[in-house]
């Protein structure tokens, strides 16, 4: 696959009251077309800085940037990506914000048609002209019925909820027909019913366009839900990227294990278990398991096999499965209930079948 994005080697250092802050560092992400890359990390991680490099909104100190096959900044052999230029390629990279950043005194038509106001086509004769109006009508209606906001053209953004100022914003990020989407932070201003609305929206957009999106978020559930790529940022480094599914099966770093753990309970659940009489009224022949789902396992059976193959009986306290990019990830925590050798048959099974398992009682009694 070809890269869209090249981030490679980047740094931003800013200076400020005498200080000198290194917002990115020796940063490296290569995006591919139709990616939707979630870049995640606390605030004053880095990931703005990072990604408003993509459109030279924030200039690089050192490093290189190249997007789709043109090298835009190099400061090793400097480019001049400049004026017209630069103003084209700007257009061709769509970018919503947390909050809107709509304009008050302009309806919703207007708000969108605003982004067409220098888009210039090419005639027959290969001339390059604006567009009329009655072709900046058709194009702001046909991007309001794509985010769904047909009927609400004449409304002004203080009539709007939340979600339909950020449908808005979306519409005229694609005004100019972008091959780039970047979200920095798009749904953080939202309740989780419409942050899940917006996501479903850049879904479907994603679908229907191919559009390469890069969405930053301190959410880790928002990356789950959409992204198919993940980068992990803190102090201003990429501390971890991969794939969303080899991501959530094999996190590396302890920030990344943080952030997964904020979109599972099982750990909650787990913690309870201390609280509760659960563990103490375990019978003799009867061990309590944390089992974690991630891949494809679950399309066998696993806990219907060792009831049958070695005769355990199970009692499920905790389920949580849910599909990532299509793949079944979760947990259970069961119990196991049998002789030693069959529990250890079971045990082994699971082991075999590279489930993740721990024992987690009963605590203070040999297992037997
Ligand atoms: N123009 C600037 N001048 C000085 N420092 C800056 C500037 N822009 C960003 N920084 C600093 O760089 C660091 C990274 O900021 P950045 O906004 O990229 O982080 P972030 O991960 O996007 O967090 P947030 O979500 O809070 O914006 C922070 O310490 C920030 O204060």
């Amino acid at each position: 696959m070809t890269a869209i994005i090249e981030l490679n080697k980047l740094s931003v250092q800013f200076h400020q009251k005498g200080r000198l802050i290194t917002a990115v560092k020796d940063a490296t992400l290569h995006v591919e077309k139709g990616d939707i890359y979630g870049v995640i990390g606390y605030s004053g991680a880095g990931k703005s800085t990072l990604v408003r490099t993509i459109n030279l909104l924030q200039k690089p100190t050192t490093g290189q940037i190249v997007v789709n096959g043109e090298t835009i900044f190099d400061s090793e052999h400097p480019v001049k990506f400049t004026g017209q230029r630069l103003r084209e390629f700007r257009q061709k990279i769509g970018m919503i914000f947390q909050h809107f950043n709509l304009l008050s005194e302009k309806t919703v038509f207007d708000n969108v048609g605003f982004a067409l106001q220098h888009t210039q086509i090419e005639d027959k004769n290969g001339k390059k002209r604006y567009l009329t109006k009655a072709e900046k009508k058709e194009k702001v209606a046909h991007l309001l019925e794509l985010v769904d906001l047909a009927e609400l053209s004449d409304k002004y953004p203080a009539q709007l909820s939340g979600g339909q100022k950020q449908r808005v914003a979306i519409a005229r990020a694609l005004a100019n027909d972008p091959e780039i989407l970047i979200s920095d932070e798009g749904t953080s201003a939202l309740d989780p019913k419409t942050t899940n609305q917006i996501l479903d929206l850049l879904k479907s957009l994603h679908e229907k366009l191919g559009i390469t999106i890069i969405l930053i978020t301190h959410e880790m559930q928002v990356v789950k839900e959409i992204a198919n790529k993940v980068a992990v940022m803190q102090n201003g480094v990429i501390i971890e990227q991969n794939s969303l599914i080899d991501i959530f099966a094999q996190p590396q770093e302890a920030l990344t294990k943080q952030f997964i753990e904020t979109t599972s309970s099982v750990n909650r659940f787990i913690a309870g278990l201390s609280k509760t009489e659960l563990l103490a009224q375990l019978a003799e022949d009867e061990e309590l398991i944390h089992l974690d789902y991630s891949g494809s396992e679950l399309a066998d059976p696993v806990i219907s096999d060792i009831t049958k193959k070695f005769d355990v009986t199970t009692n499920i306290f905790y389920g949580n499965v849910e599909l990532l990019q299509g793949q079944p990830f979760g947990s259970l925590v069961l119990t196991i209930k049998g002789t030693v050798t069959q529990r250890n048959e079971a045990k082994a099974y699971l082991a075999e079948r590279q489930l993740k398992f721990t024992v987690l009682g009963p605590i203070g009694k040999a297992v037997q």
